[in-house]
């Protein structure tokens, strides 16, 4: 049993139309540490969510007729209960994610800030008028909510990529039906609790859990869905888009990634290490825009190595609750198996271990930090995502060279580089073709900036002022018959 302050935020049913259900099947929910079953969710279907999407669809003409001010007070209400409930919501999450408490902690308060942020934006919903060519004319410019929007999202940050979606929708007058992934459920109900306790009206918000393919047809389907937002794997991204594509829906799409983290020879070295680990290892290297590419100048190929290397060995792997724990376990035996096949290709084709180099004692999902050096682009870690704590080592000489590799992908979501001189700094910047560039830093995921990738990590951005747009129409209005006064022809 988790030692939660309020035990009523984990919750076993789900949040369709208002109301709180239960289904005679359910999902067994894991901690990926231990094994042990955190709890059961219903495992529902496509006539749920069909209720959902109906009840959605019923809520929103009221939701998106109060002002936006209204809508507004309700997130920031909805904000100040996450934050209420930070410990126990990442108490929760680590259950069932296994991140590290610490950083269970920092996404809860990086989900609240998507909610706080869009409640901001709210009230910055703009139109325009626009000069007319015709003197009797007037033309005027209005932003609509889209309507009911549906959203899938992965596990590996149960929280924000549920607000990141949540917090534009509703504070753009549009309603929302989430699928959470069925490994970690837990968040996104407790975050669907806090929502009803800070008013949010009944079938504003909806979260179904279970079967993926018959939720997910649904949702991407029904035609009262006007728009579906993605987070997840681009296989799968694929596949919605074709399933929307029936029905014409507007989509978001954030997709895999294939980060390239460039070391130059003029770079800070001990920055850069610091960078590394923070872009590599954060959530056990189980994130979208971890470095999955480290390209090392060869001036500086050997110290950087040893010092990653070094860096590295004081980081504790453990389980997530336990404190000091930086890397805790992968989210299953498929995702360590991954890494486990990226590691023995590297090896068959060249590359050593200086660190690391598989599974951890402690056995189920924890692997072992690793460093492999001597990684060429012909070995399966430069194509693929490893989505693991594997840091592959790639030797360069030229700038041209180094941006040739990094944009050999069919990914553009994240990319980093550090170096210091400020001509390199705006070649390289310009030159990547990726949706996002950390220039001497490896941490680049906040609320204010728009977030999203190019090539196929996704469509449209999340955050920042442009993140609300995804949930926005615009309507053109004419305005004629604005002639000079005249007699009234009718009397
Ligand atoms: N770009 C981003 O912001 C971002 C953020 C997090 C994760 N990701 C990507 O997500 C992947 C890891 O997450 P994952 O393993 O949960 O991804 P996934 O694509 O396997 O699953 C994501 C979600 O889609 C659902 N899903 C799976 N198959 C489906 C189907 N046929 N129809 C409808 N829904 C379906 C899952 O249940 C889950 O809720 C990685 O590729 C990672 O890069 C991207
Ligand atoms: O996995 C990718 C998420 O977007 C994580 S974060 O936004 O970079 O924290």
């Amino acid at each position: 049993m988790l030692n939660l302050r309020d035990p009523s935020l984990l919750r076993e049913q789900c949040f369709v139309a208002g109301q709180w259900i239960s289904a005679a099947r359910t999902i067994a929910v894991t901690n990926p540490a231990s094994g042990a079953v955190v709890a059961h969710v219903p495992r529902l279907g496509a006539t749920e969510t069909r209720q959902a999407i109906d009840a959605a669809n019923g809520a929103w003409p009221a939701w998106r007729a109060r002002t936006a001010h209204d809508r507004s007070a309700l997130l920031a209400r909805w904000h100040a209960l996450i934050l209420e409930n930070q410990d126990d919501l990442a108490r929760i999450m680590t259950a069932e994610q296994g991140k590290p408490l610490a950083e269970a902690r920092g996404e809860i308060a990086y989900a609240a800030s998507f909610i706080q942020w869009f409640a901001e934006e709210a009230k910055r919903v703009y139109g325009e008028t626009i000069p007319s060519p015709i003197s009797t004319q007037r033309i005027v410019v209005t932003k609509e909510p889209v309507g009911v929007c549906a959203a899938i999202t992965p596990w590996n940050f149960p929280a924000a990529m549920i607000t990141r979606k949540a917090g534009p929708a509703l504070a753009a007058g549009c309603v929302m039906v989430v699928k959470p992934a069925s490994q970690t459920p837990l968040t996104a109900l407790a975050l669907a609790a806090l929502a009803e306790r800070a008013g949010i009206p009944s079938g504003v918000l909806s979260v179904v859990t279970g079967s993926a393919g018959d939720i997910g047809t649904e949702l991407a389907t029904n035609p009262l869905v006007r728009k579906l937002s993605f987070t997840g794997s681009t296989e799968v991204g694929r596949h919605l888009m074709q399933q929307t594509a029936a029905t014409v829906k507007k989509v978001s799409m954030e997709l895999g990634g294939n980060a390239p983290f460039i070391v130059f020879e003029d770079a800070d070295l001990d920055a850069a290490v610091e960078g590394a680990i923070v872009s590599k290892f954060r959530n056990a290297g189980q994130t979208c825009v971890c470095a999955n590419r480290l390209y090392v100048h060869s001036k500086v190929y050997d110290q950087f190595a040893r010092k990653l290397a070094d860096a590295l060995k004081a980081l504790k792997v453990g389980s997530g609750e336990e404190e000091g724990v930086r890397i805790g376990p992968l989210i299953d035996d498929a995702a360590v198996r991954k890494v486990e096949e990226h590691l023995a290709d590297a090896l068959e084709r060249g590359a050593q271990v200086i660190t690391g180099g598989g599974r951890h004692a402690l056995g189920r999902s924890f692997f072992e930090p690793t460093v492999l050096v001597g990684v060429t682009q012909a070995m399966r870690v430069a194509r693929e995502e490893t989505f693991g704590p594997l840091a592959p080592l790639f030797r360069f000489e030229t700038e041209d060279e180094v941006v040739a590799m990094a944009n050999d992908t069919e990914f553009g979501l994240a990319s980093y580089f550090y170096a210091r001189d400020l001509g390199r700094v705006w070649r390289v910047a310009e030159r990547l073709e990726y949706g996002m560039v950390g220039v001497n830093t490896g941490l680049i995921s906040n609320e204010v900036a728009p977030f999203g990738g190019v090539k196929q990590s996704g469509l449209g951005r999340e955050g920042s002022r442009h993140g609300i747009e995804d949930y926005l129409v615009i309507k053109y209005i004419n305005m004629a018959g604005i002639e000079s006064p005249r007699t009234n022809q009718l009397n």
